[in-house]
């Protein structure tokens, strides 16, 4: 099984493909180091990480005007009526997880309740 695929795949890298001159080539690709693919993906999670937290912020900064705005006029930090559009939302991306992950940072925006 294992076999069938490695000749298949080695088939596919010699399969030929024209030049921009129009003569036939070889392209002989080189399978893609583990090692590289690992570190790769890894620096490209570690700058996603690093720009969420930064989003994360920009979230909280915002539901904080909003909230003080609110209370400045009367109103309640919380609105539970606007937590479930959010929560539902988040629900519809991503499920029961994404559920959580809006409650978290329902908290990290305005504190427990
Ligand atoms: O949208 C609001 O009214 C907010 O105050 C922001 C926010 C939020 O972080 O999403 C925070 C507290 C409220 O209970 C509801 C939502």
């Amino acid at each position: 099984m294992n076999q069938a695929v490695n000749s298949e795949e080695r088939a596919a890298r010699r399969r030929p493909s024209a030049s921009p001159a129009g003569r036939e080539v070889t392209k002989v690709t080189e399978p893609a180091d583990p090692a590289a693919v690992i570190a790769g993906a890894r620096a490209e999670i570690d700058a996603l990480d690093t720009e969420i937290v930064r989003l994360v912020r920009h979230r909280m900064t915002l539901s904080a005007r909003v909230q003080h705005a609110r209370m400045a006029s009367g109103g309640r930090r919380v609105q539970l009526a606007r937590e479930n559009e959010v929560l539902r939302r988040w629900r519809a991306e991503l499920g029961v997880p994404g559920t959580t992950l809006a409650m978290t940072l329902l908290e990290l925006c305005r504190g427990r309740i």
